[in-house]
């Protein structure tokens, strides 16, 4: 939505132009857009990446120019990969599509973690008070930040890398700092909601999106972080999604968690699409499944659609994430999105 939107042209060979459609690439075959972005990247700038279509494996990649694309599609084109697990990419040259929104891109949005049935969601709303938020801004606004593409970063604890999508664990940039300890002593008002595991953390992350930028669908690494991933929202609000994909393995379970809907069937797709409404000042957890096996992302959005009501965003929103970095590898439930297990 909002989104340009790009397909695999019909019929056989077909016009250069900036935008490629990737095939054999994507999440669904553990490979995040921010990852995919910074391999294609290396032939010049990269717009962004979007899923081609509901499969999960295939991707848009959209260039600032032609040249790059031709460099891009000279280099990759049918040969493995190695920065992109070995795999080997079928690409050619995108066409913009005339397709207007498609019913399947509306989902419906819940206001509460029991509604989004994510098993392992969690929301608290009112987590800090306007004053609080009014000072953690404050606090963030004074330090520098770190511009990437379409967002500005700041890191606390460890430097997270985005073309790993892991941290640097040799390199520690200290305590986390002081403006945020009220919250991280405030996570433990989560084990009344029944989540019992160590609450320490040590690793900020703090987004700040301009109006209107999201985030690509990803799992957080599962060799970076332990099992506790709690985002704050202040300033604006945002629509988060979460997608689970049906792996082989899973078909045959795929409904056991989600009971009341199978995998959109819709247009060949295989996952379960659900979404949250994270109001300002509102502190979200993910935990268990919904950390180690569901996609979490923020729609590319200037207007969100929730429960009938159009909420155009009208301001930036500043997240802070704060997890703990593993300091073994990772034994999850869920080997087939895991990293230290494939
Ligand atoms: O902005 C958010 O709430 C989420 C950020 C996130 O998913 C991440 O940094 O991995
Ligand atoms: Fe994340």
């Amino acid at each position: 939505m909002g989104l340009p939107r790009f397909t695999r042209p019909k019929g056989g060979v077909s016009a250069c132009s900036p935008n490629l459609f990737v095939a054999n690439c994507g999440p669904a075959v553990g490979l995040s857009f921010d990852v995919i972005s910074s391999v294609f990247n290396e032939f010049g700038e990269v717009k962004g990446v979007y899923p081609a279509d509901e499969t999960g494996t295939r991707v848009i990649v959209c260039f600032d120019c032609q040249s790059s694309a031709e460099s891009a599609m000279e280099a990759l084109h049918g040969r493995p990969c190695p920065l992109l697990g070995g795999r080997c990419l079928h690409i050619r040259y995108s066409v913009q599509s005339t397709d207007t929104v498609r019913a399947r891109d509306l989902v419906d949005v819940s206001l509460t973690d029991s509604e989004l049935k994510v098993p392992g969601v969690y929301l608290l709303h009112d987590f800090v008070t306007v004053r609080e938020e009014e000072e953690l801004l404050a606090a963030v606004d004074s330090r520098p930040w770190h511009n990437l593409a379409k967002r500005r970063v700041q890191h606390y604890g460890y430097e997270f890398c985005y073309a790993t999508r892991n941290v640097n664990f040799n390199k520690c940039l200290g305590e986390l700092p002081s403006f945020v300890s009220p919250i991280v002593e405030r996570v433990s008002l989560f084990q009344t909601l029944g989540c019992a595991e160590d609450m320490s953390l040590d690793q900020l992350t703090v987004n700040e999106y301009p109006i209107g930028v999201g985030l690509s669908p990803h799992v957080d690494t599962h060799s970076a972080f332990d099992g506790l991933i709690f985002s704050l929202s202040l300033a604006g609000p945002c629509i988060m999604e979460f997608r689970k994909y049906a792996t082989d393995d899973s078909l045959s379970n795929f409904t056991s968690d989600c009971d009341d809907e199978g995998p959109d069937s819709s247009g060949g797709s295989n996952f379960v699409r659900r979404a949250i409404y994270l109001p300002p000042r509102s502190m979200l957890l993910l935990s268990g499944e919904a950390r180690y096996a569901w996609h979490h992302y923020i729609p590319h959005h200037k207007v969100d659609k929730i429960q009938d009501k159009v909420v155009r965003r009208g301001t930036r929103r500043v997240s802070f994430t704060l997890r703990k970095v593993r300091k073994g590898p990772c034994e999850c439930e869920y080997p087939e999105y895991c990293d230290s297990q494939k």
